[in-house]
């Protein structure tokens, strides 16, 4: 099979692009160049749209097994490749969770059989996500580990879990949540939390816990990941961190950067995730910690539920919001538009940074490469519409937004896996 995609845009630096085709032959670019002659079995105009490398979510949950009424990895996936995004990495809070090689291997199966693009599974630090027995690292061999979900309450079982991760070379991935600290808290503990009258999450059930873990990366020399950082003073510690060699790495999703409390209209579930929407300050910390480097990329945290569960207030909605198909079209527009970060920036904390972290293999776009591609129109605006989505689940307080960037086509190994019509 032979395509070719005419009158692309690629990116030369900053903002600056330039028109382009590409040719791809059995998964992989094998012509870049302008008005390329030829015959080919199939051909798509781009029509001035940019074409680059698939974006990666290192941070998604795609709910199987267990809870796949809010999602599946085939719904999962397919959402994905609407938005663009040709790798994601699957957190391990389903049910089994995947802490035996056995488990783990039914969750490859699975993907083997239903993904529609490059799907990576964690494993879990410890056996139920419990905080006391450590899974057999060695004996399940996934790219990382981590329990996302909840925090790892003991600091003794964190250093046992780095140790053990260091001796084999994979990072931990931590979510930070100090479950002591918590006392029922719902939102963000700060102004709106006081208004809507309802328990409120202290920074410090986060900042503290990072501060316990960048101490215990030191000592041991793992590879220590933070998940979705919310808080002003998480990304001064990780800062800190990095400052003093530490091997700490952080990333950041789009709702964080977008929105902060002062954004919550109303006591809906729309808004609950975890961590929470965070002050104002808190926002601007952790713009800043993107833009200086302290925060290493971008991560959706698409965490998928049912409207009828999300459908019970603050209270009583469990946490978490979708995200991957929104992605780029909310980052570009609020950030790339509006002119606080170029597209090269954007894109590479999307996906070619992702990937340098990580240590995955990254497909730029070049002859030889695998052909993993998105293609953005950057020129026309859209309204984000929950009736779109290939997600299972649309839980997000960015349904009716008015967004630039929709992902007009996505390839995985040579392959259409996404065409808007
Ligand atoms: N982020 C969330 O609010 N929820 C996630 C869990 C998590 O990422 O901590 C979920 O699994 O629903
Ligand atoms: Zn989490
Ligand atoms: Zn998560």
């Amino acid at each position: 099979m032979s395509l070719i995609l005419r009158n692309g845009k690629r990116l030369v630096n900053g903002n600056d692009l330039e028109v382009v085709d590409v040719v791809i032959k059995e998964g992989t670019i094998t012509a870049i160049g302008q008005s390329l002659p030829g015959n080919f079995e199939k051909s798509v105009d781009l029509a001035g749209k940019l074409i680059t490398p698939g974006l990666i979510d290192i941070h998604v949950h795609f709910r199987e097994p267990g809870f796949t009424d809010k999602e599946t990895i085939k719904t999962g996936s397919l959402a994905a490749a609407r938005g663009g995004v040709t790798t994601v990495a699957a957190m391990p809070n389903t049910n089994p969770v995947p802490d035996t090689p056995e488990k783990y291997a039914a969750i490859q199966d699975i993907i083997e059989k239903e993904a529609v693009v490059n799907v990576l599974q964690y494993a879990p630090i410890t056996e139920e996500l419990h905080s006391e027995t450590l899974v057999d690292m060695s004996g399940i061999d996934a790219f990382a580990y981590t329990n996302d979900g909840v925090g790892v309450q003991t600091a003794g079982t964190m250093y046992l879990a780095m140790k053990e991760a260091a001796k084999l070379n994979k990072p931990i991935v931590a979510h930070t949540e100090d479950d002591s600290l918590l006392f029922g808290g719902v939102m963000h503990e700060g102004k709106k939390n006081i208004e809507l009258g309802l328990p409120g999450i202290l920074n410090v059930v986060e900042s503290s816990q990072i501060a316990r873990d960048i101490h215990l990366a030191e000592v041991t020399g793992v590879h220590y990941h933070v998940c979705h950082v919310s808080a002003e003073a998480s990304v001064a510690a990780i800062r800190e961190g990095k400052r003093r060699g530490v091997k700490v790495t952080g990333e950041v999703t789009p709702h964080h950067l977008i929105l902060c409390e002062d954004d919550i209209t109303h006591d809906d579930a729309v808004f609950k995730m975890n961590p929470p929407l965070r002050s104002k300050a808190d926002q601007e910390a952790l713009i800043e910690g993107l833009l200086d480097g302290t925060l290493d990329f971008i991560a959706t945290d698409h965490a998928p539920h049912t409207h009828a569960e999300k459908s019970q207030g603050f209270k009583n909605s469990p946490f978490g919001i979708v995200g991957i198909e929104t992605s780029f079209a909310l980052m570009y527009t609020h950030f790339v538009k509006t002119g606080r970060m170029t597209l090269e920036f954007l894109l590479s904390r999307m996906g070619e940074n992702v990937a340098k972290v990580f240590k995955l293999p990254y497909q730029t776009l070049e002859v030889g490469a695998k052909a993993d591609l998105a293609v953005f129109d950057l020129e026309s605006n859209y309204v984000i519409s929950p009736v779109d989505y290939l997600s299972k689940s649309s839980n997000t307080p960015f349904n009716g937004y008015e967004v630039y960037g929709m992902c007009a086509l996505t390839l995985v190994d040579g392959k259409i896996v996404w065409k808007a019509k």
